[in-house]
């Protein structure tokens, strides 16, 4: 038997990654390191254009850097195919992003389960796991709702719920409450950060907000392409 510690839930190693432009290479990741614990949260604070988001659709295995590499609970991501890649996404990770993304013609309840669907649940278990996630952001009576027909912030518990649904080891978020007023921001803040830490989930959050970025474990920015303390 080994007396190994498992892998952490994500590791970059010397990724990189250019944008190609009209004005020429874009070098965004030069060689950026970042190893989230085990339900470590974990803020990323950075001025606009530095490539927050960029690190985020790296670590989310939704683009490939151009050099360096992603490990996903101890796994090289790089080599896989995208359908490998695809499978890790949807059973190991949960996104968050500023605009809720949910899809406008069906319910609450049914965002959340058809992430579930997706992931080979039976349907009675998935309407089940999405009614408990979404009672628990406090959407009780909100299930039939459809986004349009929902405030702002109900919109982003939802969408919380959703990245929530397949008990990711992982929460990638890129400005989650951005789009909210100052009081709502906060709560819906503080129930992501409850529910990711009653989890063990470990994320990595995206904020210009330095009081969200204060409440986590830690803070980290870019500066020339890697990440750094801040
Ligand atoms: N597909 C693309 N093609 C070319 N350039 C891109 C592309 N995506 C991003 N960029 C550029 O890469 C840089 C980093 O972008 P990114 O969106 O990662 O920054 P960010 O830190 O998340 O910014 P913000 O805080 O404004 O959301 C920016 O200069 C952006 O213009």
């Amino acid at each position: 038997m080994s007396d190994a510690s498992p892998p952490p839930p994500l590791r970059l190693e010397g990724v990189a990654r250019h944008y190609r432009t009209e004005a020429g290479d874009l070098p965004v990741l030069t060689a950026a390191d970042l190893t989230l614990q085990a339900g470590e949260i974990v803020a990323l604070v950075a001025p606009s254009g530095t490539g927050k988001s960029t690190l985020l659709h790296l670590a989310g295995l939704l683009e490939r850097p151009d050099a360096g590499e992603v490990h996903v609970a101890g796994r090289a991501a790089g080599t896989l195919s995208d359908d490998a890649r695809t499978a890790i996404r949807r059973d190991t990770i949960g996104f968050v992003y500023q605009f809720h993304h949910l899809l406008p013609e069906f319910t609450a309840e049914e965002n959340v389960l058809l992430a579930r669907l997706a992931a080979g649940a039976p349907r009675s278990v998935a309407k089940a796991r999405a009614r408990e996630l979404l009672a628990s952001f406090g959407l009780n009576g909100r299930e039939s709702h459809r986004p349009g027909q929902l405030s702002g912030g109900e919109q982003q518990r939802v969408a919380i719920a959703r990245a929530l649904a397949n008990e990711p080891r992982i929460l990638l978020a890129d400005e989650p409450t951005g789009n909210l007023d100052v009081a709502t921001s906060d709560r819906v803040f503080s129930e992501l950060l409850d529910a990711v830490r009653n989890r063990g989930v470990a994320a990595l959050i995206a904020t210009h907000n330095p009081s969200l970025a204060a409440r986590m474990d830690r803070v980290v920015t870019l500066s020339e392409g890697r990440v750094v303390a801040a």
